[in-house]
């Protein structure tokens, strides 16, 4: 099984963290899309949105998700990755979507510096319609949800350890799943 496990949610969710505690658990490698649009670009991703625009930073996000090469990796992605259907394509050849789902309350408390980690949503838009819009993107893609409610990092981490043994066991028994 050399699949990825790709974390996808919204921003703030945890893809970044749970994945690193996760990779070190598993024995995989740690991969964070928004770190590789950053190496690539030289900038960091509130630059390149200030300076390029959404739908530049979007195209950036989705060349980077095509380029990606990894096995028996756990991919964070940037919480926009779902507006990208042909970079999800391209993690899909080699990795089930796995959704971390986190309460609106709770994404609030943890976003306080909303402002300074480049999210892709409109002027006047707010957190709430971003989970609006997006929940029903995140379901449609993901194989796996894991509820993170009042979950700490950690807790998430072994949460998931444990639903991804179910997970592929249960593959083995109906290859279908994959
Ligand atoms: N389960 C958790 N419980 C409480 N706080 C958490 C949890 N997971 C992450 N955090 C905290 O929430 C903040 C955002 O986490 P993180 O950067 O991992 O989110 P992300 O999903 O990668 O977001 P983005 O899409 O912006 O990259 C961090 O301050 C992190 O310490
Ligand atoms: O959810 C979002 O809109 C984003 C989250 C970040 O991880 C970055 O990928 C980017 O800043 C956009
Ligand atoms: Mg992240």
């Amino acid at each position: 099984m050399n699949k990825n496990i790709v974390l996808i949610g919204m921003p703030g969710a945890g893809k970044s963290t749970v994945g690193v505690i996760l990779a070190k658990r598993l024995g995989y490698q740690f991969i964070d899309t928004d770190l590789l649009i950053q190496s690539r670009t030289g900038l960091r991703l509130q630059q390149i949105i200030d300076s390029q625009g959404l739908p530049r930073f979007r195209d950036i996000e989705e060349q980077t998700l095509i380029d990606l090469d990894g096995q028996n990796s756990i991919i964070a992605t940037g919480g926009s990755v779902i507006y990208c259907p042909k970079g999800m394509a391209a993690l899909a050849t080699n990795g089930i979507f796995v959704y971390l789902q986190v309460p609106l309350i709770e994404l609030e408390q943890r976003l306080a510096d909303m402002g300074q980690r480049g999210l892709v949503m409109h002027k006047g838009q707010t957190l709430a319609h971003l989970y609006q819009q997006r929940t029903p993107l995140y379901q449609k893609y993901a194989q796996l949800t894991q509820d993170c409610t009042d979950l700490n990092a950690e807790q998430v981490a072994g949460e998931l350890e444990a639903a991804l043994k179910r997970y592929f066991c249960d593959v083995v028994h109906s290859p279908d799943l994959m």
